[in-house]
């Protein structure tokens, strides 16, 4: 691995400046260290009567208390990510969601900006955890892509703030989170509400989320079989061989979830690919596409014959169009569940509608920079 070398300055009580060349792993880094330096001694220097250049007051404060942000790669996300920490860091965050105290988290509904002319939309999702000191936003470009296009749904990258000083304290990738969070998420729903006997696991779609939920559902439990749906039979069948040959795939979404025990629906369809009419009583479904609220991917009927649960109710009204185009009202938040303040009904059939939650990714960035530290010292 390259290894670059940054530059430390500290000024000690007799206002003389010392600098320090410590060991950092990326060139970016490199670059960012230096244009902060740079951007810090031109900002705060100032100029004596003689002329000279005075350290003030303000540079003090500034490189005593601003850290260098560090940026952090898909790689290293990917390899300090684990579904093992990563779960019971979720539950809690959700838990405390759900409490609606500004003191454990303020997580607006995240803001949309339409890009109209490249069917997307820029989301912004900020979260501060005050009794955590964490600070957090990510950024996500998500959009409609035609059939066929090869370009990605979702582009994100998250990043750490200082909450007493407001400087940014690292900017990580967010694909690999988004990937990891949502389906950690979706696993819970199913652990407290799938039944206890469940074996057959069917996920509908074969991109990004359909792998990352493959991986940690089958990490997690212990399915007999898995069965994968695409609109392209040869996409299906390339998904279930690049899985192993326990995985079928199946020609039609009928075909996929009758008998399924736990249903998966991981598409960028706008309209409604899961009926109720094939889903097995007591089933669960983890509906995590469709997050505007004119996208479907579920049908009235399953959204009125189940319990619904969400993970942020003021989200799932204002952003889900299965919820808002169905009528149907939301049982529970999963962080009521976690709690206790609300029951999970695993002998009915269930529906969590999963949107994303700033507060997931600010658990998931906060565990990242966590081992990325430790990692680093
Ligand atoms: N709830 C959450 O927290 C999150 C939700 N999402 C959403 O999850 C969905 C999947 O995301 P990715 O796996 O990253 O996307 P992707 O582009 O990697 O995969 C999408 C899959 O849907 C299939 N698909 C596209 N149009 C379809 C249609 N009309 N009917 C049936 N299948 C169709 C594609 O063939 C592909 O298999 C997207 O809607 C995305 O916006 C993404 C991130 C987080
Ligand atoms: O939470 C998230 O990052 C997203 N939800 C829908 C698209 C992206």
């Amino acid at each position: 691995m390259k290894m670059f070398f940054s530059l430390h300055c500290e000024i000690n009580k007799s206002k003389t400046i010392r600098f320090k060349m410590k060991k950092k792993k990326s060139n970016l880094c490199y670059i960012l260290i230096s244009i902060n330096l740079i951007g810090c001694w031109n900002k705060y220097r100032t100029r004596s009567s003689t002329g000279k250049p005075e350290v003030s007051k303000s540079i003090r404060y500034q490189t005593n208390m601003a850290e260098t942000p560090a940026l952090i790669w898909e790689h290293e996300v990917c390899s300090l990510l684990k579904y093992g920490e990563l779960i019971p860091r979720l539950e809690t965050a959700l838990g405390k969601f759900s409490n609606r105290d500004s003191a454990e988290v303020i997580q607006p509904v995240r803001t949309t900006v339409p890009l109209q002319k490249h069917s997307g939309f820029l989301g912004v999702m900020p979260c501060y955890m005050e009794n955590e000191g964490i600070l957090c936003t990510k950024l996500v470009c998500f959009y409609k892509r035609p059939t066929g296009s090869t370009l990605p749904s979702t582009q994100a990258t998250v990043m750490l703030l200082d909450p007493e000083y407001g400087n940014v304290k690292a900017i990580m990738d967010g694909d690999v989170i988004t990937g990891m969070r949502t389906a950690a998420v979706s696993a819970i729903s199913a652990k407290l509400l799938m039944c206890p006997d469940a074996e057959i696991l069917t996920i509908l779609g074969t991109g990004k989320q359909a792998l990352s939920h493959y991986n940690v559902f089958t990490e997690v439990f212990s399915f007999k079989e898995v069965r994968v749906w695409s609109r392209s039979k040869d996409k299906a069948e390339a998904f279930a061989q690049s899985l192993g040959h326990h995985v079928t795939a199946c020609e039609s979404v009928e075909e996929a979830v009758r008998g399924a025990d736990v249903i998966v629906t991981v598409t960028r369809s706008t309209v409604p690919v899961l009926s109720g009419q094939w889903v097995k009583p007591g089933a669960h479904v983890a509906a995590v596409g469709a997050c505007r609220p004119d996208w479907r991917e579920l049908d009235d009927t399953l959204m009125k014959q189940a319990v619904v649960y969400v993970d942020s109710r003021e989200a799932a009204v204002t952003e889900s169009g299965d919820i808002i185009l169905s009528g149907a009202e939301v049982f529970a938040e999963m962080g009521e569940v976690i709690n206790g303040t609300k029951p999970a009904h695993r002998e009915k059939t269930t529906v969590f509608k999963s949107l994303g939650l700033g507060v997931e990714d600010a658990a998931s960035a906060q565990l990242v920079f966590d081992k990325w530290k430790s990692k680093a010292m």
